[in-house]
């Protein structure tokens, strides 16, 4: 839990950072969710951030990476980040099994560090949402009190912080049940350090980039399965996959963009109701 990774920036002042989530993705790469092969999608989604030429310092992995608690599941997530030379970090979802993800993405040389230093100017911190064996989440006394130390230590450094579950409503009110359920204790502990501007999910499969208690909250689309915005009964989009840059910038800013494949290769079963 203490370690803590130090990237030095090849690109200047600022930090260029991609995030993936909700991989969701199974111990034999034949299998799908929800008709998605999510093998296939996630593949694609590296293929296409490949051909995008952009590069990157940091990237960053925000929960469901596997959707069925094997290791083998967790090796091909490793798999797919090995092609970038960035140092990769991981925070769990609420389908993860922290042991097997752990230890599979250690043996495969992905830091297990929650705290990343990026420059002079930054940290990012991944807080751990997961209640085991329930959809929804909550950060645990331990959780929260390791936030606000990292926080007190280094109160010069602007923070993003990481967590799986969306601590604001995402409109969406069947995913909103599966929501940080104690997002106050949170924005108890964040409102001593305005220096916490930017948070960062999962979880909702969608893009969402929204004002929380004056704070910026985002998150970003699955690399496989879309869930469609604004329903108040499980819907899928056919919207297709995608990910998220970010650059964290020497005065404190923040810009970002999402990125989606092209094409309809990959549409669910919208006549699923569930997982
Ligand atoms: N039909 C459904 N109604 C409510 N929740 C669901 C339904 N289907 C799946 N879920 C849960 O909602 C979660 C949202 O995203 P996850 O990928 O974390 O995993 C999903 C399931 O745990
Ligand atoms: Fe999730």
């Amino acid at each position: 839990m203490e370690s803590l990774l130090n990237l030095s920036l090849a690109g200047g002042a600022r930090v260029r950072i991609l995030q993936i989530t909700d991989t969701h993705l199974f111990a034999e790469k034949h299998e799908t969710l929800l008709g998605v092969n999510t093998w296939d999608s996630y593949q694609a989604v590296l293929a296409a951030i490949r051909a995008s030429q952009r590069e990157c310092d940091l990237v960053v992995a925000t929960g469901d990476l596997a959707q069925d608690h094997s290791s083998a599941a967790y090796q091909h997530f490793a798999e797919g980040i090995a092609g970038f030379a960035a140092p990769c970090v991981w925070l769990p979802g609420n389908h993860d099994f922290q042991p097997a993800m752990y230890s599979a993405l250690q043996d495969a040389g992905i830091s297990p560090a929650k705290r990343v230093y990026a420059g002079d100017h930054w940290q990012i911190l991944m807080l751990d949402s997961q209640v085991f064996g329930v959809p929804h989440g909550e950060l645990s006394d331990f959780q929260l009190d390791w936030l606000e130390q990292r926080l007190t230590e280094s109160p010069e450094r602007n923070t993003l912080l990481l967590l799986h579950h969306h601590p604001h409503p995402s409109g969406c009110s069947w995913l909103d049940q599966h929501s940080l359920r104690n997002a106050g204790a949170l924005d108890r502990v964040l409102m001593r350090f305005p220096r916490v501007k930017n948070l960062l999910c999962g979880h909702i499969h969608q893009e969402m980039d929204i004002e929380w208690n004056g704070r910026r909250m985002m998150a970003t689309p699955s690399t496989c399965v879309q869930f469609k915005p604004h329903c108040a009964n499980f819907t899928l989009d056919t919207i297709a996959p995608g990910w998220r840059w970010l650059e964290l910038h020497a005065d404190g800013m923040l810009t970002t963009e999402v990125c989606r494949l092209d094409g309809a290769q990959f549409r669910p079963d919208t006549a699923s109701e569930g997982y």
